[in-house]
């Protein structure tokens, strides 16, 4: 597996480079200072050059002055020789003025010393003979076949000490024709004629040295001096001689240190790490910055989300607010219940507009005492929780009590649904008033016969059969009465049809006068039979019954063609039973049929009584 290509830390990267940056300034402003120093030190070498070059020239001309008046002497030569006081006199004279003059001299051309001032301090030099190796012997030489005035490099005096021989041929007038004469000689003390050339001139900050081919003539260095630098130089001419070297060696009084290379130092290390500093912040802003503006995209797009979000949701609640409001428009009452605890979640307008209350009044009333508003509720509650437990679907037929204390029948259609962990029950609510009373109206219907509005047959046979069955756990008797019209073949035939139904009517309306206790009932048994039930009437109850009405029909006097009474009669079979298991209920009708056919046997408008059911 690849590994993942390795993103460098932005931070990390940053402080790098800032520090390289802060490295590479640093590093200019060294060599800038570096540079400065170098052209600081090259400049004040070059100005300590050019002041030991004028030094050197001033030098210069200082001696050209005093070997002037040398040679002044040596053009008078031929007047000394003839009159040597004046020689003396005027050497005291130059002596006097050039006191670096250690000795003035005439060495004739055997190099001899003849002539010499002072005498004092020169004594070793009189009639100084010099030795063939005498090292001015070569600048003699020079002298004499130059004409021209010679300067030795140094040498030791025999006087002691080191000296510089400067020498001047000399040619004596000898009838017109100058004769070699030797030398005048001026011989200068090394030291003394260094100080006397630099006295006066502004030397005392610089280190000196001043040598010959021989080595160092004058030597005069300050502790300070810096021997490693290169030392400025510059070539001396003492009279026609360029032997002379002048040193100045760099030292603390030459080399002015100027601030400016520190300034500039300190100022660009210092500018150096405020720029990489601000740089730094800057990077440091920029990134704050970036993560600022990523912040700000994150946060954009999740407002953007929301705002989605909340549209789809605004969407979602106008349409579940325009479902709502559909449901207040709704006949059947609409509520959501959650039982644990128990709480109406929501009921549209119909649920409170229908009983009378406001919206609030049946929440409240809801919450203390359901029971005022669905009697029964505590109980009814149990068995919504038991459903919900089980996840199924009903309907219950409830009522709600109105605020004026109606009751109202309520179809409820409950279904337990589950959101989000919870269990509700959505609950569907319809006044079925008008069903009932039209199942009611069915139900009538069924039962009763259209011709009469007796129950019919099968109304009896159920009443039979629920009679037999609450009898019989009371032990209490059920009598019956068989009717059937006599001759009402003929009744037809005779009167018509229509007029037999109406006598039927009349029948059965003098039947319904006598018999009016709670579970009594009469019915259309089948065409012109009717059968009366009498819960709890013995055999003689059921006679006096069957008595009562045979007297109502006949003061109906309903008329009939049938001789002697030429009035409509009636035949009643009378049975009587205690209900038991051992007898069907079938066995009371065969009974009373088998005694109203003993009724028309023996003659028509008569009761007759079967025997009882044991
Ligand atoms: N008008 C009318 N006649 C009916 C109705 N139901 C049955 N009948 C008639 O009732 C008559 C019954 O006659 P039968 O069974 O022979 O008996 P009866 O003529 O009454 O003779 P007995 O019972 O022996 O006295 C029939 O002619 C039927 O057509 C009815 O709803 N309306």
């Amino acid at each position: 597996m690849d590994a993942l290509p390795h993103k460098p830390q932005p931070r990390l990267f940053h402080a790098i480079l800032v520090m390289v940056l802060l490295l590479c300034l640093a590093i200019g402003t060294l060599s800038v200072w570096r540079t400065l120093v170098q052209n600081e030190t090259h400049r004040q070498q070059e100005l300590l050059q050019q002041e030991v070059e004028g030094l050197a020239r001033q030098m210069e001309t200082r001696f050209d002055y005093q070997t002037d008046a040398i040679q002044r002497m040596a053009r008078r030569w031929s007047d000394y020789r003839r009159h040597p006081p004046a020689w003396q006199r005027d050497a005291d004279a130059l002596l006097e003025d050039f006191d670096n003059i250690q000795a003035i001299e005439w060495l004739d051309a055997s190099h001899c010393i003849r002539w010499i001032r002072p005498l004092q301090g020169n004594e070793p030099a009189v009639e100084f003979q010099y030795p063939d190796d005498h090292p001015n012997l070569p600048y003699l030489q020079i002298a004499r076949e130059s004409g021209q005035p010679v300067l030795s490099n140094q040498f030791e005096l025999v006087q002691g000490g080191a000296g510089l021989a400067y020498q001047i041929p000399l040619y004596r007038d000898a009838g017109g024709n100058p004769q070699f004469d030797g030398y005048l000689i001026a011989i200068f003390r090394a030291e003394a004629l260094l100080h006397s050339l630099l006295a006066e001139l502004p030397t005392a900050h610089l280190s000196l040295t001043l040598e010959d081919r021989r080595g160092t003539l004058f030597q005069r260095l300050r502790a300070d001096t810096h021997y490693s630098l290169p030392p400025a130089q510059a070539r001396v001419h003492l009279g026609d001689s360029d032997n002379f070297t002048l040193y100045s060696y760099p030292n603390a009084a030459t080399l002015h240190n100027s601030p400016i290379p520190t300034i500039t130092l300190i100022g660009g290390l210092l500018a150096s790490a405020l720029l990489c500093h601000a740089l730094w912040l800057a990077l440091l802003a920029t990134r704050r910055l970036e993560a600022l503006q990523l912040t700000n995209r994150t946060l954009q797009s999740e407002i953007a989300r929301r705002q989605q979000v909340e549209q789809v949701l605004q969407s979602s609640q106008s349409r579940l607010q325009l479902v709502l409001d559909m449901t207040d428009y709704s006949y059947d009452a609409l509520f959501i219940l959650n039982l644990d605890p128990f709480e109406i979640v929501y009921m549209n307008r119909t649920c409170w507009a229908s009983l009378g209350y406001s919206a609030e009044q049946l929440r409240n009333l809801l919450g203390i005492c359901p029971d005022d508003v669905v009697p029964g509720a505590q109980d009814w509650l149990e068995t919504l929780r038991e459903q919900s437990r089980k996840g199924e679907s009903a309907i219950y037929q409830r009522h709600a009590r109105t605020r004026t204390g109606k009751l109202v029948p309520l179809e409820i259609s409950v279904r337990p649904m589950k959101r989000l962990g919870i269990d509700y029950l959505v609950c569907v609510g319809r006044n079925n008033h008008q069903q009932l009373e039209a199942t009611a109206q069915l139900e009538r219907l069924t039962q009763i016969d259209g011709l009469t509005g007796l129950f019919n047959r099968r109304s009896f046979d159920a009443a039979l059969a629920a009679e037999w069955r609450r009898l019989q756990r009371q032990q209490l008797p059920l009598g019956m009465l068989m009717v059937d019209v006599d001759h009402f073949k003929l009744y037809n035939d005779t009167y018509g049809h229509l007029a037999g139904d109406d006598a039927l009517r009349s029948v059965s309306r003098a039947l319904q006068q006598h018999v009016g206790r709670e579970g009594d009932r009469v019915c259309r048994y089948g065409g012109e039979e009717f059968a009366i039930l009498l819960p709890g009437a013995d055999i003689a109850q059921c006679r006096k019954v069957a008595d009562l009405i045979h007297a109502e029909v006949r003061q109906m006097k309903i008329p009939h063609v049938v001789e002697p009474e030429r009035r409509l009669s009636i035949s009643i079979g009378i049975a009587c039973a205690l209900p038991g298991c051992e007898h069907p209920p079938e066995s009371l009708v065969q009974a009373a049929d088998q005694a109203l056919y003993e009724a028309k046997k023996a003659g028509r408008n008569r009761s007759a009584c079967a025997e009882l059911v044991s």
